[in-house]
C-alpha cells in the first residue's frame, strides 16, 4: 500500500485553482480530493460536474470524488464522465449500496465507501472485498476546517484489522482535521490515504504539501 496525500480543494482559492493544483502536484500529492455536497445529505452545497471536468483538464492527479449526496447512484455516470477516477459514496446515503457499487464499477471508476463518525465500522463487513477504498470520516461531513475526532484512530485500526483478516490490502482514506501534527498517528493507525484541506491550502501550499509528503514517505 502506498501512502498518498489527497488535498481537498474545498479550502482552495478558486480564482487561481489551476495554479494551486500544480503546486500540490509538483510537491508530490498524487490525488485531488473533490468534495461534492448536495444541501441534503449535508447542510452545505459545494460544486459539481462542470468544475470537475475543468479540473480534469488542469492536472494529471487522480481525481478522488467524495459524494456527500443523498442517493448518489443518480449521478455516478455523470461524475465518471466528468473525470472522476474514484467515486466515494456514503453508506448512510444509499438505499441500495450494492447497486451503487456495481454502477460505479460498470462506469469504469474505482469504488470508495465512506462512513460518518457515528456509524459502526462493521456495517462495512458485507462490502470489504467490493471496494478499492474505504473512507473513514474523522469529522462530521459538511465543512472544512473542523477538529479531528480522536476516536477515529480506533475506527481506522478496527477496519484495518478486518481487512487484514480477509487478506485484503485495500486503501483506507481518512478525511477531516488532518494536519502535519497528527498525520503520523493516522498513518500508524492503519490508514494510507490522507485528505487535507486546511492543512494544505492555508499558508504556503508547496511547503505544506512537501512536509506532508516527508512524513508520508517516512523521512521525518
Ligand atoms: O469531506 C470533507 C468535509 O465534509 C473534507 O474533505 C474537508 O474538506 C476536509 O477539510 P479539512 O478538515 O482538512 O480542512
Ligand atoms: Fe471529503
Amino acid at each position: 500500500m502506498k501512502n498518498i496525500l489527497a488535498p481537498s480543494i474545498l479550502s482552495a482559492d478558486f480564482k487561481i485553482l489551476g495554479e494551486q493544483l500544480k503546486l500540490t502536484e509538483e510537491a508530490g500529492a498524487e490525488y485531488i480530493h473533490f468534495d461534492v455536497m448536495d444541501g441534503m445529505f449535508v447542510p452545505s452545497i459545494s460544486f459539481g460536474m462542470p468544475v470537475l471536468a475543468s479540473i480534469k483538464g488542469a492536472t494529471t492527479q487522480t481525481l478522488d470524488v467524495h459524494l456527500m449526496v443523498t442517493e448518489p447512484i443518480r449521478y455516478v455516470e455523470e461524475f465518471v464522465k466528468a473525470g472522476a477516477d474514484i467515486v466515494t459514496v456514503h453508506y448512510e446515503a444509499c438505499e441500495d449500496l450494492q447497486a451503487t457499487i456495481d454502477k460505479i464499477h460498470a462506469a469504469g471508476a474505482k469504488v470508495g465507501i465512506s462512513i460518518k463518525p457515528k456509524t459502526p465500522v462493521d456495517v462495512l463487513l458485507p462490502y470489504l472485498d467490493q471496494a478499492e477504498m474505504f473512507l473513514i470520516m474523522s469529522v462530521e461531513p459538511g465543512f472544512g476546517g473542523q477538529a479531528f475526532i480522536p476516536e477515529s484512530l480506533e475506527r481506522i485500526s478496527e477496519l484495518r484489522n478486518l481487512l487484514n483478516e480477509k487478506g485484503l490490502t485495500t486503501d483506507i482514506e481518512v478525511d477531516g482535521g488532518i494536519y502535519h501534527k497528527n498525520v503520523a498517528e493516522v498513518l500508524a493507525a492503519g490508514a494510507n490515504v490522507m485528505v487535507s484541506g486546511s492543512g494544505v491550502f492555508k499558508g504556503d501550499i508547496k511547503d505544506n504539501t512537501a512536509k506532508f509528503m516527508e512524513i508520508l514517505n517516512g523521512n521525518v
